[in-house]
């Protein structure tokens, strides 16, 4: 019976890092997560468990903190780039690294309308996210945001599905659209892209595009989002866009002699409907590995 190694990959998950830069009184804050996945020829270790071109996870993990002290963090793709081209560079077994790195952000606590030196406030529960992958002679970036919750009170509808046995929805022509927006962008190329601007207009264009477009279906709306940001943004080859519809139903007050026109909502936490979708250039480069994932 023949048996081999199938795909694997190693690498230390979720690295909580809090860097804080003192500029005098005045401290920056970052809070960032950073996961480490590394692959290349581990057929030993797996086999007789030889360890020589294993890299510890625990390594990683200090390289991370080290890197952050010895260089200032800056964009996280950037560092994340680093900290690939570092594992692939000086591991001679280690053929591919792939960094993901997620932000989470920190708003200074305004005293008297006067943002603090060192007092924060962590800003709601998006985050700034990148993973790159690092091979021998190139980088492939896929940055995004995750959890960017968005609600328009009107400006929705959905209607003019098919109606079968089991269908009981009401069609509707005007309700609340809501989402929290987890957005994925591969980039073309891996330099002399602007990551903060990029990612402040992508962010903007997606804003913008989900406030403006009058949606007849959540999944109209993710395309409208996607196309909006190629449009707008000739840095990016593709936006992959994952978008749970959480629902907002009109609360029945009529056993109470109320009318509701659309002013008093329950808003459902699951099930959730689940829209899926991306917007790709035509002229898009291939993607290589840059979205291929884990092992399983
Ligand atoms: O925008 C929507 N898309 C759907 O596919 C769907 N399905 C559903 O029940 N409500 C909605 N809304």
């Amino acid at each position: 019976m023949g048996i081999s190694l199938g795909p694997n990959q190693y690498g230390k998950a979720e690295v909580r890092m809090v860097t804080v830069r003192r500029d005098g009184a005045v401290h920056h804050l970052r809070d960032l997560t950073v996961s480490s996945a590394l692959r290349g020829d581990l057929t030993d270790t797996h086999l007789t468990g030889d360890n020589s071109a294993v890299l510890a996870t625990d390594t990683q993990k200090n390289t991370v903190y080290a890197f952050a002290k010895q260089q200032d963090v800056g964009e996280i793709e950037d560092f994340a780039l680093r900290l690939g081209r570092h594992f692939v560079g000086t591991q001679e077994k280690i053929r591919t690294a792939r960094i993901t790195v997620a932000e989470h952000g920190w708003d200074r606590i305004p005293v008297d309308g006067v943002p603090h030196e060192h007092a924060f406030s962590r800003s709601g529960g998006e985050s700034r996210t990148t993973t790159v992958t690092v091979a021998q002679d190139r980088a492939w970036i896929v940055s995004g945001v995750d959890g960017l919750v968005v609600l328009k009170s009107t400006g929705s509808e959905f209607h003019g599905f098919p109606r079968d046995e089991y269908t009981t929805l009401a069609e509707t022509d005007d309700r609340i659209l809501a989402t929290a927006v987890t957005a994925r962008w591969r980039y073309q190329g891996d330099s002399g892209i602007g990551w903060a601007e990029s990612h402040r207009e992508i962010r903007r264009t997606m804003l913008e595009t989900f406030a403006t477009k009058h949606s007849l279906s959540l999944q109209q709306t993710l395309y409208a989002m996607g196309e909006a940001v190629l449009r707008a943004r000739p840095e990016v080859a593709e936006v992959r866009l994952s978008l749970p519809n959480k629902h907002h139903f009109l609360v029945d007050l009529s056993p109470f002699g109320l009318e509701n026109p659309g002013e008093v909502f329950h808003a459902a936490d699951r099930p959730y409907g689940l829209i899926e979708g991306s917007a790709i250039r035509d002229e898009a480069e291939e993607p290589g590995p840059a979205w291929t994932d884990a092992v399983l």
